[in-house]
């Protein structure tokens, strides 16, 4: 069959059709496929699946680690603990924010390994595709107002609050 694809746009965070072969474009489904055959695509479950919310918004703090993708952050120049350290420091960050948005908010300012902590830890909306596959999960597994148990992606460990 034909070399599309489908792919999700990361400027716009909405699916888009590529043909492998011919390096083509599309914002719609291609001419002449039927709905079964754009149904069974490369990708056509995970972008085109309406099951998920369109977009969900959430904040994080991130605790990096020397397994981090990029072991540096606005804190720390050079981060060098381990990943078990790592979680035992979030744990710790967990306990303290007990469920309360405003201490995430609070202690994600202080201390998570991410920029967004400039805004108490708020990444905005997303939709699905954006984020790292782990923690896109995560975040729609959560209700919201809820917070994640601690969760790995490559960028090091996180907790999660879900803000709309
Ligand atoms: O990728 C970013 C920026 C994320 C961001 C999005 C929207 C508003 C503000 C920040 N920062 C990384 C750390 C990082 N890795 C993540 C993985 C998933 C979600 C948020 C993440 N943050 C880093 O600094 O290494």
């Amino acid at each position: 069959m034909s070399n599309w694809e489908v792919r999700i746009s990361s400027s716009r965070g909405v699916p888009y059709y590529y043909n492998t072969e011919t390096k083509e474009s599309l914002w719609e489904a291609p001419a002449g496929l039927t709905q079964e055959q754009v149904a069974a695509l490369p990708g056509a479950k995970q972008y085109l699946s309406g099951d998920r919310p369109a977009q969900v918004r959430a904040s994080h703090l991130l605790v990096k680690h020397r397994g981090s993708r990029r072991p540096s952050s606005w804190k720390e120049q050079n981060i060098t603990r381990s990943k078990e350290e790592a979680i035992e420091i979030l744990k710790g960050y967990a306990h303290e924010i007990d469920g309360s948005a405003e201490k995430f908010a609070e202690l994600a300012t202080v201390h998570s390994d991410c920029s967004s902590h400039s805004n108490g830890g708020d990444l905005g909306f997303f939709r699905p595709g954006q984020m790292q596959k782990p923690f896109e999960d995560a975040t729609y597994a959560l209700k919201v107002g809820e917070i994640s148990d601690i969760i790995s992606t490559d960028s090091g460990v996180h907790l999660i609050l879900r803000t709309a």
